[in-house]
């Protein structure tokens, strides 16, 4: 009996707006209308009741499901049939959404939200100090909430306007291209995300973890490049058994009139995603909210740096799927957050870049949250542990737990695959144990037998669209190289990644003074800052982010163009997560490691960690450096006297302020002379810092030139396309066959092709391609060292043969 599809998920909604109605309009209909066919087996073979189906996986065994029940109706490719309107923002459902039930925009919601909350808990400290203060920041919240509005309210018209030029301009859709998708069964509404999202087919790890993940139930270990699309390649089997679920209930209630709260109760927990950093949390909820657009299931994120308020009032909405950090989540879990706590519902665990978590500072939380969930494997314990646990949920929600343990550089050992095809693993064997590696983390977080091992990385890891390149350099002309690259070929988004908070300051600071734009982002920032500076990273097309290692991973901004390393990471598992913020989604990108004297063995070994043909050098053009040196040694200068200043006046606070603290009143002991002559070399400091700013400003008021610069050319790197633009209108004004001179007669003006192109296409046409591999670096490396051993030894030859001459010279005069 085919049933009616549930009035919550899948019944069509009804269009408030008399507009004309659009292709894409009837297309998403379309998916509405499909015959879903909610027949699922009432013996449910993820119940944990005993003696149900031995099936592995969901409600439903491929066979039962009717392929003609799942089509879209879109063409075979071949068939023809074209022409379909593409209008993604014009069909909007009437049905409850679960971004409208969490404040209608996602984790960037959230993200304002704690940036607002931030500012009025500031305003709230200093209202005990200064009350005109409090009423000045209220105003101006108000004046950007009015900004806000505007804003909205000019989105908004723009949309009304593009939707509106969208119906006239009928633009086209090849319905043939999703046609990949049919092949994964995945509910109508699924596919009707995916529509809008405009993702035309499925990424091959999505293509390989959709069937196992969601049809037959399987828990899936998944290996695939950066930027390849794991997020949704978890997600999407999540939200597609959720719906499954859903359906059954409907079904159940249509069918025996049992009450659809009793079947399936709402508000557990379903899903826990643990990613390892609040970024990726954020991006992972935005993720799959997208995907779930316009179905009943909400998705929260629950992070450090988060308001108490905000966090109680995510999870008082009691939703299905939460997205958290290792240290907030056990933080709420052990403080017996009951939303958290109430786990025996929960049907999925994921770990998303799961081997970071293993890392220090990560596995000791991970270990508590784990050891908290439910053995649910054995029917047996199941049914004496959790049935008493919760009387409230029935068996039809409690399912066997899938666990998902994703990242693109897990490395799993021989003898783990063969236990987990073997079914010996045995979870939460001994609680003792540390979670010191990925095998022992997915034992005991209930790792099934018979898990499917999706492992799509190739022998190089990187992607393929990935240029990686180097160059060799000393420690100290790093700067300098950093320097040269931002201004010669600073196009598209660029992130520098550093390993020590102390050189992501440094360079920082010496790139603003040079007059380069930077954010900044680090784990020691709060967490409003951190918000922000992704914020304007991701606002910038041409945004520079200096960082560490906590945005290597999983963070997708579109448009990252080139990754430096201006320090080399500890691990080749870094060095791919870092350089895998470029390239992603089958895009360019490319990566320049600066590589000092003393980081060639560890480039060394880098280069052997992937299989890839060979690292370029990059190709440098060094007739800019004693420009670029220039600017560096006043920047330098400049930084240096600045940093003495701020550590002396955040010296002397931190003395008043520990002398305010225990009541002591600050004594000014110096004498008049010491005071006279600190005022003067303050002075003296000041009137330098004058000279050198002024000095720097000089070099920096024109483009970045190269030695053999001569006025006569006017155009080079730094220069604005507009300004080139113009140069060449005057060069062509000035061409002599355009004032009819003689083509021996010189020209007056001269202009060459600006510089400042994408770090890619420098090395794309860099003509002299210089390769070096591991085995290179390695052969120079060892030349140098039996260079350096063979003039020792003949140093020492000589000296001997010397002595002996002496000696025999003094038998000789005895
Ligand atoms: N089927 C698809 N077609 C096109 N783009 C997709 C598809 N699936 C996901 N994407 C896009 O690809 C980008 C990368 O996806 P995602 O962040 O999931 O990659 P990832 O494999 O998790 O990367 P990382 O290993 O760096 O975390 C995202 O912008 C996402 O929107």
């Amino acid at each position: 009996m085919a049933a009616e599809p549930s009035p919550r998920s899948s019944q069509p909604s009804k269009k408030k707006h008399n507009r004309k109605r659009t292709r894409q309009d009837v297309e998403l209909e379309r998916f509405d209308s499909l015959p879903w066919n909610p027949a699922l087996p009432d013996d449910d073979p993820f119940s944990v009741v005993v003696g149900t189906n031995e099936l592995e996986g969901g409600f439903l065994s491929l066979e039962e499901i009717d392929e003609a029940a799942y089509g879209l109706g879109i063409p075979q490719p071949g068939v023809g049939n074209r022409k379909e309107k593409k209008d993604k923002q014009s069909t909007k459902s009437n049905k409850r959404k679960p971004s409208d039930v969490d404040g209608g925009s996602g984790a960037a919601e959230v993200e304002k939200e704690m940036e607002e909350e931030e500012e009025e808990a500031e305003a709230d400290e200093l209202s005990e100090k200064d009350e005109n203060l409090k009423t000045k920041k209220k105003k101006k919240k108000k004046k950007k909430n009015k900004k806000k509005k505007t804003e909205n309210e000019k989105e908004n018209e723009s949309h009304k306007v593009s939707n509106g030029k969208n119906d006239v301009e009928d633009e086209l859709v090849d319905e043939a291209e999703y046609y990949a998708w049919n092949e994964l069964r995945l509910h109508p509404l699924l596919l009707k995300s995916i529509y809008r999202l405009g993702f035309k087919e499925p990424t091959p790890i999505q293509k390989a973890c959709i069937p196992a993940g969601a049809h037959q139930g399987k828990d899936v270990i998944g290996a695939a490049e950066t930027g390849s699309g794991k997020t949704l390649a978890f997600g999407l089997p999540i939200l597609q058994r959720l719906l499954e679920e859903q359906e059954k209930t409907a079904r159940m209630f249509e069918q025996n009139g049992e009450e659809a709260e009793r079947i399936a109760p709402k508000g557990f927990l379903r899903a826990l995603i643990i990613t390892p950093t609040r970024e990726l949390a954020l991006q992972v909820t935005d993720h799959l909210k997208a995907a779930a657009n316009g179905i009943d299931v909400r998705v929260v994120p629950i992070v450090g740096g988060m308001s108490t308020e905000k966090q109680e009032r995510l999870l008082k909405k009691r939703p299905e799927i939460v997205v958290g950090t290792p240290g907030r989540l056990w933080e709420l879990m052990s403080g017996g957050e009951k939303h958290l706590v109430e786990l025996h519902s929960l049907s999925f665990f994921v770990l998303d870049e799961a081997d970071r978590m293993i890392e220090n500072g990560h596995f000791r939380e991970l270990q508590s949250i784990i050891d908290m969930l439910p053995v649910v494997n054995s029917p047996i314990e199941v049914d004496s542990q959790n049935t008493q646990n919760c009387a409230t949920v029935s068996s039809f929600q409690r399912k066997k737990r899938q666990t998902f343990v994703f990242s693109a550089t897990i490395a799993l050992s021989a003898d783990f695959r063969k236990k987990l095809k073997r079914g010996s693993l045995k979870p939460k064997q001994s609680l003792t144990d540390e979670l010191n590696s990925i095998e022992k983390l997915s034992e005991r977080a209930g790792m099934r037998a018979n898990v499917a091992i999706i492992d799509l990385t190739s022998a190089s890891i990187l992607p393929d669209k990935l240029e990686d390149s180097f160059i060799e350099c000393r420690e100290e002309d790093k700067d300098a190289y950093l320097y040269y690259i931002l201004r010669v070929h600073g196009q598209g988004r660029t992130i520098v990644f550093c390993t020590s908070i102390a050189a992501l300051r440094h360079i920082s600071s010496l790139l603003r003074i040079l007059g380069i734009n930077v954010w900044t982002l680090h784990a020691q920032m709060q967490q409003r800052a951190r918000l922000k500076a992704m914020d304007r990273f991701r606002g910038n097309e041409h945004g520079i982010l200096v960082a560490t290692d906590v945005v290597a991973r999983g963070i997708d901004i579109p448009g990252v163009r080139t990754v430096v390393h201006y320090q080399l990471p500890h691990s080749a598992e870094v060095y791919v997560h870092r350089s895998g913020r470029t390239a992603r989604a089958s895009a360019d990108g490319c990566s320049i490691a600066l590589v000092s004297a003393n980081e060639t063995s560890k480039f060394a070994s880098l280069c052997k960690s992937f299989s890839k043909e060979s690292f370029q050098s990059f190709p440098l053009e060094h007739s800019y450096m004693p420009e670029v040196l220039k600017r560096l040694s006043l920047a330098r200068q400049i930084d240096k006297i600045l940093r003495k200043d701020s550590k002396e006046k955040a010296k002397k606070s931190w003395l008043e302020q520990s002398a305010e603290s225990v009541e002591l009143v600050m004594d000014d002991y110096d004498s008049e002379e010491e005071i006279v002559n600190s005022i003067k070399q303050k002075k003296a400091t000041s009137v330098q810092l004058n000279k050198l700013q002024q000095e720097l400003n000089m070099l920096l008021s024109h483009p970045l030139q190269p030695r053999t610069f001569s006025h006569r050319y006017v155009a080079g790197a730094g220069v604005s396309p507009l300004l080139q633009h113009q140069f060449e209108e005057l060069a062509r004004q000035n061409r002599p066959e355009s004032q009819g001179l003689g083509e021996n007669k010189r020209r007056k003006l001269v202009v060459f092709g600006q510089d400042c192109v994408e770090p890619l296409q420098a090395l794309r046409s860099a003509g002299h391609k210089v390769h070096m591999d591991g085995k290179e670096i390695a052969d120079k490396r060892r030349n140098m060292d039996n260079l350096r051993k063979k003039r020792k030894e003949e140093k020492k030859r000589m000296k001997d043969q010397r002595r002996k001459q002496r000696k025999r010279l003094k038998m000789g005069s005895e």
